[in-house]
C-alpha cells in the first residue's frame, strides 16, 4: 500500500486556493442536466465523486462538453433524459447517488444504481420508502434499505404530502426536493424526526433558486413545491471553492502559523464555512474577505464542547485540533464535539476510525453512539502510521498532526482523490 511520510514541522503559512465544492458541484451538474436550455459551470470540482457524477449524466444521454479547465458546458434536457436504459456506477458518491436515485424514480425508464462495497452499507432507505409512498418503483438488489438499486418506470402521485426522515442523511431530503419539479405537480413534504446537517438544505434550496425553482417552507418540517415548477438554465454559474476542504488549511493557521484559503468567504452559501466559528472558540483569530478566510495562530488554544450536527464533515477536522490543546489538568485538554451520529454511516464508521487512529498518536478517547471526546496527551508520540480507510477526510484531517512536529506517515494518501485530489501537493506549499 502507498504511504505518505510527512516531516515535522511547526509551521504552517501562505495562502492556497481551494478547490470546488463538491456539494456545489454535484447539485449544479444535476440541475443543469434537467433545467432548460444550455449553463456553463465555470470551477467545477474535478474529483471522484464529480467524475462520477459526470459519467452517469453522460450515460443518461446528457450533453457534457469540457469547455476549458474545470469549465463545463451542459445542455439540459428538460426534465427529461433521453437515454432510458441504464447501469450507473456511483463509486462512494453520496452526492451523486441519492439525488440520482430520486431523479431517476421520477424518469420513466429503467436503471440499475451501485457503488463501491462501503456505498453498499450506506443507508438509503429512508430515501426509497418515500419514493415508495408516491408510487416509484425502487427496489433492493442487495440488503433491504441498502444499495445497489434497481429502478423502473412508474404511475406517480404526489398529491398527498410526501413524509421523509431527516435523521440520518440530509441527503435525501436534498433529492427529493431536487426531483420534485420533474413530475410537474404541486408537491408538499414533511419531514418526520429532526433534520440533521440542516445547511446542506440551505445549498440546495439555493441552488434550486438559482435554477428558477423557489421552494417555501415552513421552518425545517414542511416544505411545498408549486405545479409546474421547472428548471431553466442560469446562462453561466460559479462555484465557491469547498468550505469543507477550507477545513484543513484555517485549521493549520489556527495551530501552527497564518493561513489565508482563497475560494470562500463571508458570503458563502455552504455552511461547513462555520467551521471557522469553531477554530475561533478554540483560540485562533479568523477573517473574512467576500471570498478569502484568513486563520491566524495566537499562541494557546483551548479545548472546546461543540455541538457540530451543523458541520458534520468539517468537525473531523477539530478532532485533530484538538490534540493541540495544552494544559495542566485532562479535563482542561477535553475537546467534547456532539450530536455526530451521522459519522458513523460515512465512508466509514469515523467515530470509531478517528478514535481508532488519535490513540495511536497518543490521545485519551472516548466515543459514544454520537459524540466523540479527545484528552489531548502532554506529548504526541512520534511516528504514528495513520490508517484512512478509504476515507478522504481522514487523510487530510490527519495531516495536520505533523504541524506538531512529530512526523506522521498516511496510509493510502490518495484516497483524497474522492474531494481532494491534490491534497497533499497543496498542504506542502504552506508547511514552513
Ligand atoms: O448534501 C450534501 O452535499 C452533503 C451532506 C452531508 O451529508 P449528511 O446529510 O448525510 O450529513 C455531508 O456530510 C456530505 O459530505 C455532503
Ligand atoms: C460524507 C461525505 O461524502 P458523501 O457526499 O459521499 O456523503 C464527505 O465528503 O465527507
Amino acid at each position: 500500500m502507498e504511504q505518505l511520510h510527512l516531516p515535522a514541522s511547526h509551521k504552517a503559512q501562505g495562502a492556497i486556493t481551494l478547490p470546488g465544492s463538491k456539494s456545489i458541484s454535484n447539485r449544479t451538474l444535476l440541475l443543469a442536466a434537467l433545467a432548460d436550455g444550455v449553463t456553463v459551470i465555470r470551477d467545477l470540482l474535478a474529483s471522484d465523486d464529480t467524475a462520477r457524477m459526470l459519467e452517469a449524466l453522460s450515460a443518461l444521454g446528457v450533453k457534457l462538453e469540457n469547455i476549458s479547465e474545470n469549465a463545463w458546458q451542459v445542455t439540459g434536457c428538460s426534465g427529461n433524459f433521453p437515454n432510458k436504459q441504464a447501469d450507473l456506477f456511483l463509486g462512494n458518491a453520496g452526492t451523486a447517488f441519492r439525488p440520482l436515485t430520486a431523479a431517476l424514480a421520477f424518469s420513466g425508464g429503467d436503471y440499475h444504481l451501485h457503488g463501491i462495497a462501503r456505498m453498499h452499507e450506506r443507508p438509503i432507505g429512508d430515501l426509497v420508502d418515500a419514493l415508495q409512498q408516491v408510487g416509484a418503483q425502487v427496489s433492493y438488489l442487495g440488503n433491504t434499505g441498502y444499495p445497489p438499486l434497481q429502478i423502473s418506470p412508474a404511475q406517480l402521485d404526489v398529491s398527498q404530502a410526501i413524509k421523509i426522515r431527516g435523521d440520518v442523511s440530509s441527503q435525501f431530503l436534498t433529492a427529493l426536493l431536487m426531483a420534485l419539479p420533474l413530475t410537474g405537480q404541486a408537491a408538499s413534504i414533511e419531514v418526520v424526526g429532526e433534520l440533521i446537517s440542516k445547511p446542506y438544505i440551505e445549498i440546495t434550496l439555493n441552488l434550486m433558486q438559482r435554477f428558477g425553482v423557489t421552494v417555501h417552507r415552513d421552518g425545517w418540517q414542511h416544505f411545498y413545491i408549486a405545479a409546474g415548477a421547472r428548471y431553466h438554465a442560469p446562462g453561466e454559474i460559479y462555484v465557491e471553492g469547498d468550505a469543507s476542504s477550507a477545513s484543513y488549511f484555517i485549521g493549520a493557521g489556527i495551530v501552527a502559523g497564518d493561513v489565508t484559503v482563497n475560494g470562500v468567504g463571508a458570503q458563502s452559501i455552504q455552511g461547513d464555512i462555520r467551521f471557522a466559528e469553531a477554530a475561533n472558540l478554540m483560540g485562533g483569530r479568523i477573517s473574512y474577505g467576500d471570498n478569502h478566510v484568513r486563520a491566524e495562530n495566537t499562541g494557546t488554544l483551548k479545548a472546546i464542547d461543540l455541538d457540530c450536527n451543523h458541520i458534520p464533515d468539517a468537525a473531523m477536522t477539530l478532532a485533530v485540533m484538538a490534540m493541540f490543546v495544552h494544559g495542566d489538568s485532562d479535563q482542561d485538554r477535553t475537546t467534547t464535539l456532539r450530536n455526530i451520529a451521522s459519522w458513523r454511516v460515512k465512508e466509514t464508521d469515523r467515530i470509531a476510525a478517528m478514535a481508532t487512529e488519535l490513540r495511536k498518536v497518543g490521545a485519551t478517547v472516548v466515543e459514544g453512539p454520537d459524540y466523540i471526546q479527545v484528552t489531548a496527551p502532554l506529548q504526541l508520540t512520534p511516528n504514528a502510521v495513520i490508517d484512512t480507510y478509504d476515507d478522504h477526510r481522514m487523510a487530510m484531517c490527519f495531516s495536520l498532526l505533523s504541524l506538531a512536529g512529530v512526523p506522521i506517515t498516511i496510509n493510502d494518501p490518495k484516497c483524497v482523490g474522492k474531494t481532494f485530489p491534490e491534497y497533499f501537493k497543496v498542504f506542502a506549499s504552506i508547511v514552513r
